[in-house]
């Protein structure tokens, strides 16, 4: 799968969503579908972006037992999207169970899986004080990354600051995709781990939302970003 980056489409309806596209020429775009948008819209909204032609990152980050991970899977497969995820922290089995229920269900090609590791709102701090993880981020993400190897997933969701040691220790063909970016000068929000564009250089895939769907020129953010991310774009040229 060519190295992308997916415009996050964190809107609140279908309208909004295609609009957004639309009126910025962004239809060539691979996107992602998170939680606020399909469970409003739903199968619907993914047929009509399938229509469209977008390379669709279905980001819905099941967490459940191994059971309920599975027949979930089974049913996500049906909507044949490109890449699909699940959280890490819910163990080999349940990881092991939505690979099965992926292949169970994809009736041509199957999904990417992706394992989130730590979101990237998480800091240290958080880790140690909330979640009552002792490891520093690094070892914890790259532990789980392994672990989702072992289960049979393609890839994991993690920072630009992990991505390098994933690679190094899963290999090259494990995937990495890698949100909390932001063009320069840009706000945090509530990231934690951030990073720019042309940090993210072991990075298979970005996801990006805010920095574009919320500039005054998305469609020249989204080129900036591209630009950044492969070492082409210099403030003189812009
Ligand atoms: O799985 C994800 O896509 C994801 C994982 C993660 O660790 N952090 C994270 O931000 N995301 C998603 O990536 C997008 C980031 O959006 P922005 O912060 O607006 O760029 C959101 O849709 C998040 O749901």
């Amino acid at each position: 799968m060519k190295s992308s980056i997916y415009i996050a489409l964190d809107f609140h309806t279908k309208k909004e969503a295609l609009d957004f596209l639309d009126v910025h020429q962004l239809n060539e775009a691979p996107v992602k579908v998170g939680m606020q948008l399909f469970y409003r819209e739903g199968p619907l909204l993914i047929q009509e972006l399938k229509k469209r032609g977008h390379s669709i990152f279905l980001d819905l980050k099941l967490h459940d037992i191994p059971n309920t991970v599975y027949h979930a899977m089974k049913s996500l497969a049906h909507l044949d999207v490109d890449i699909v995820n699940i959280h890490a922290s819910g163990g080999l089995d349940m990881m092991k169970a939505a690979k099965k229920g992926l292949e169970k269900g994809s009736a041509t090609k199957i999904p990417l899986l992706l394992a989130v590791t730590q979101l990237t709102s998480t800091d240290d701090l958080m880790l140690s004080n909330e979640l009552l993880i002792k490891e520093p981020m690094e070892q914890v993400v790259l532990s789980y990354a392994e672990l989702a190897k072992r289960a049979g997933v393609n890839g994991v969701v993690c920072s630009v600051a992990e991505s390098k040691f994933i690679k190094q220790l899963c290999g090259t063909e494990f995937v990495t995709v890698t949100p909390g970016i932001r063009l320069k000068h840009d706000h945090a929000d509530d990231q934690k781990r951030i990073a720019t564009p042309s940090q993210a250089r072991f990075s298979d895939h970005l996801v990006m939302g805010r920095s574009i769907t919320q500039s005054k020129n998305p469609k020249a953010a989204y080129k900036r970003a591209l630009k950044e991310w492969n070492h082409e774009y210099s403030e003189t040229t812009n």
